[in-house]
């Protein structure tokens, strides 16, 4: 085999599954537009959603700026040198990252060092197989961060909150599924997809889950109780009301699949694998003689562009309070502000996420910060031949992580405001409370769509933490978020939470006898 000519196709697969979302994955969040009223915060985010998908492809740049764990699942024929193989997704993977397609992510689970460049102690994932065809299949997923936090596994029988007790069957299997769409909020940037795996051990029963993803969105599950139970999972979960990034909608899923296999007879799992909507997942059929690509998978029917027209119109009753915000912000100013009202924030914010929270509890800022505003977000950057920093793709992170750190550090510091996804607790609440700070939701995965409200990059510190956790210093300008916590002790996340778990309890009763 052409060991260049396998690098470039892997080199082109990783770019593909970064940067161009499958079109099953667009047309299952067109039908979710679909479903939201216009002018709605589920409908908007939407927008946002389908803008930056497109503004990935056109500019072949991340869809999301956390490129994920990548994981190889690889079938060659009998004979095929399989090392070669391992060493030339290394080299892509390298070139990837280098190009600025792939974050690096590759950090080392002791001492947090990230490798720059994705390879590291088991990374990236390859699992190969072999099949009795003459093709090389190779299928890529980078699943991010934030969903795989909320994979989760039940071990049955269990009590689930909302649902009672699930037994060893069909319908204690039912529960898990549903309340695992309820347990990951908007923190997994719903809507989402969900792989599940009955049966096997915690290990394989994961892989399972997993393997399900691989599935196409619109394929029939062969197994008619499976069948049915997807079937159901897709009709109720999307009656929970969790919606778009957890701010509430007519759409909490947009894809189930379910595979099962044996277990032993003390062991019942359910596993279950959640992806954000930013579900990228490619695959190529290979020439095993030549290394060049025949064939694309998952590319069955119309790939949906999202144009200009994706704009949602706002009723006028519903239209919410725009506020602009420059920092360094009052807290008088923060103190105006209510949940639901949005702001658009010129001027500076800082990024700060897991290593940040952790040093700032023990040490000073290298920055005054003041009256500023903290990103949770850790971007994709590129230096020019100049030495001069580019953001590439710049998304929020899961915010709920920094809750032991946030309302300390923000009373400490005097930062205003907090940018992230998902919401925080009930200390982080305390804390805006009685300091006047306030927590800005940005659409999770919308990666472009705020790179390009970043005008330049005006610094960095601690950058020994690696890209995507140092302290960068941004110049925004129109950076567009919503109050979903403020200083009068409401909260978004709360509430939505406290709802979906209400409706939750409406599925107690059997439903597969
Ligand atoms: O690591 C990130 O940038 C985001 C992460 O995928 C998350 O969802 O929290
Ligand atoms: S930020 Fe959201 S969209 Fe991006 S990987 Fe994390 S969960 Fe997925």
């Amino acid at each position: 085999m052409n060991i260049t000519t396998l690098e470039n196709s892997l080199y082109d697969l990783i770019v593909e599954t970064s940067t161009n979302l499958p079109k099953d994955v667009r047309r299952a969040i067109q039908e979710a537009k679909a479903q939201e009223n216009e002018g709605t915060r589920a409908a908007m985010s939407l927008a946002t959603i389908t803008q930056n998908i497109q503004m990935a492809d056109d500019k072949v740049s991340p869809i999301c700026q956390d490129t994920g764990l990548p994981t190889f699942k690889i079938k060659t024929p009998v004979g095929v040198n399989q090392i070669e193989i391992k060493k030339a997704i290394h080299k892509a993977m390298v070139r990837a990252t280098n190009d600025g397609k792939m974050r690096p992510n590759s950090v080392d689970s002791l001492t947090g060092e990230n490798s720059g460049d994705n390879l590291g102690l088991g990374l990236p994932v390859v699992k190969f197989e072999q099949w009795e065809k003459d093709t090389i299949d190779i299928r890529l997923i980078l699943k991010g961060g934030g969903c795989e936090n909320k994979n989760i596994q039940y071990s049955l029988p269990c009590e689930l909150e909302g649902l009672g007790r699930a037994g060893r069957d069909l319908d204690g299997i039912r529960k898990c599924v549903m309340h695992s769409v309820y347990q990951a909020q908007g923190q997994g940037c719903s809507a989402g997809f969900i792989g599940v795996g009955i049966g096997g051990d915690r290990s394989s029963g994961y892989d399972l889950a997993k393997e399900q993803l691989f599935r196409s969105s619109d394929d029939v599950n062969p197994n008619e109780d499976l069948h049915k139970l997807e079937q159901y999972v897709m009709e109720h979960a999307n009656e929970l009301g969790i919606g778009t990034m957890g701010f509430g909608g007519e759409t909490t899923l947009l894809g189930c699949k379910v595979g099962v296999m044996n277990r032993i007879p003390a062991s019942f799992f359910v596993s279950v694998a959640y992806n954000c909507w930013a579900f990228r997942r490619l695959g190529i059929t290979v020439n095993a003689d030549t290394g060049a690509i025949e064939d694309w998978q998952y590319q069955e029917g119309e790939k949906i562009s999202f144009g200009e027209d994706q704009k949602t119109e706002q009723t006028p009753d519903e239209e919410p309070r725009v506020v602009t915000l420059h920092a360094p912000i009052s807290e008088e100013q923060i103190r105006s502000l209510k949940v639901g009202d949005v702001v658009q924030i010129d001027g500076m914010m800082y990024t700060g996420r897991d290593a940040i929270h952790k040093y700032l509890s023990d040490n000073d800022s290298p920055v005054d910060l003041n009256g500023q505003v903290i990103y949770h977000c850790g971007p994709v950057m590129l230096k020019d031949d100049k030495g001069n920093w580019h953001v590439k793709a710049a998304g929020p992170t899961t915010s709920i992580r920094e809750e032991p750190y946030q309302g300390d550090i923000m009373k400490r510091f005097g930062i205003r405001a907090v940018i992230g996804k998902g919401g925080m607790g009930p200390k982080t609440l305390k804390a805006l409370e009685e300091h006047g700070g306030v927590y800005l939701n940005a659409i999770g995965g919308a990666a472009q769509y705020y790179a390009d409200c970043i005008q330049s990059v005006e610094g960095v510190d601690l950058k020994q933490f690696g890209i995507p956790e140092a302290m960068w210093h941004l110049k925004v300008k129109g950076f567009t978020a919503v109050v979903t916590m403020d200083s009068h002790g409401n909260s978004l996340h709360r509430d939505v939470d406290q709802s979906s778990l209400e409706k939750l309890s409406r599925y107690k009763e059997p439903v597969f006898q």
